[in-house]
């Protein structure tokens, strides 16, 4: 499909008031599309709404007014097609520790109905680097297979979108890397478009093309993720001086000085306020000579503080 792979309109979802607690308005009338063959990270801080719109994704959860399409089916219209086009890895193990992988496998994709004939159980295993491990019971299975088998579930009926809840949260370094790198696969080879959500800010700078950033059920921010970046204005120097300098230099503009446990000098500063040659001379005309420079960019970590560490409780 070239287009969207998801089309979001008037999103709302409230839950209801249970016990004590109040209603809740999780998501306020979201607008998002998602370009099919994309890698798409949602983003958000805790409880911004991003499991609730995942979970109506999945049809996990139902949504109290809007329009959800998934690959071109409306999920109100065609309940079942909607579905079929999507898989979800879920943030918990809820994995039964009485079935083998295999045996989860094919109940999963019983449940999705697909056809003895058409089931492709042992290219999952193969996937997600379970053959090994096929026949054992899931209880004996470690907390990364477990999780390993948790993305096989999600793939069993060969979504065109796959949606991955925190995959990484609480995972090694090498289970991460050997998840990255098959979710990339099925990206790259069979086109599948990917929606992740992660509170690894860096991970999701380097796998997604494009971000959504939601805070209190709301959408703030939805573009490229280097164009999400090229927004920060702010820019860091780091200037190593010749020798000991015992406090960093007056400066022309509004630039934030500071001297680091290294004995660096950095400078903070805007970009449309003040240029960097400005700094350097500035530096040089306070007598200091300069050993070597470095600058820091901006990252996605910072452009995510700057847009939702503002915006009041809702
Ligand atoms: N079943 C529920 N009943 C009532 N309120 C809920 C329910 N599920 C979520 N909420 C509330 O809705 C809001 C959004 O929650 P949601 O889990 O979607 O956020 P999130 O962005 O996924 O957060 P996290 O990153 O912590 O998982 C929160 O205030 C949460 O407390």
């Amino acid at each position: 499909m070239t287009g969207n792979a998801i089309e979001i309109e008037g999103l709302t979802k409230t839950y209801a008031a249970s016990g004590s607690q109040p209603p809740k308005q999780a998501l306020k009338g979201i607008d998002l599309d998602i370009p099919a063959g994309s890698i798409f990270g949602l983003l958000g801080p805790n409880g911004a709404g991003k499991s609730t719109l995942i979970n109506i994704l999945a049809g996990l959860v139902l949504k109290t007014s809007g329009k959800v399409s998934i690959w071109g089916f409306d999920q109100d219209v065609n309940p079942r097609q909607s579905r079929a086009s999507i898989g979800v890895m879920p943030q918990e193990l809820n994995i039964d520790p009485f079935f083998t992988p295999r045996a989860a496998l094919e109940v999963q994709a019983g449940l999705y109905g697909v056809p003895k004939s058409q089931r492709v159980t042992d290219r999952v295993l193969k996937a997600i680097g379970l053959e090994d491990k096929a026949d054992a019971y899931a209880r004996n299975l470690s907390g990364g297979m477990r999780r390993r088998l948790l993305l096989g579930k999600a793939l069993v009926h060969r979504p065109q979108v796959l949606v991955l809840d925190e995959p990484t949260a609480g995972v090694d370094i090498e289970l991460r890397q050997m998840l990255w790198a098959n979710i990339r696969r099925l990206n790259e080879e069979q086109g599948t478009t990917i929606i992740l959500t992660t509170h690894y800010l860096e991970e999701a700078q380097e796998m997604c093309g494009e971000i959504a950033i939601i805070n209190h059920g709301e959408l703030i921010a939805r573009d490229s993720t280097s164009a999400l970046i090229g927004r920060m204005d702010a820019k860091t120097l780091v200037i190593q001086p010749e020798g000991e300098v015992a406090a960093p230099p007056e400066m022309p503009a509004p630039v934030e000085t500071c001297l680091r446990p290294d004995g660096a000098l950095c400078f903070t500063y805007r970009r449309s306020e003040i240029g960097t040659g400005a700094v350097i001379e500035a530096v040089r005309n306070a007598g200091i000579s300069i050993r070597d420079i470095a600058t820091e960019e901006p990252n996605l970590e910072d452009v995510f503080v700057a847009l939702t560490s503002h915006k009041g409780a809702a």
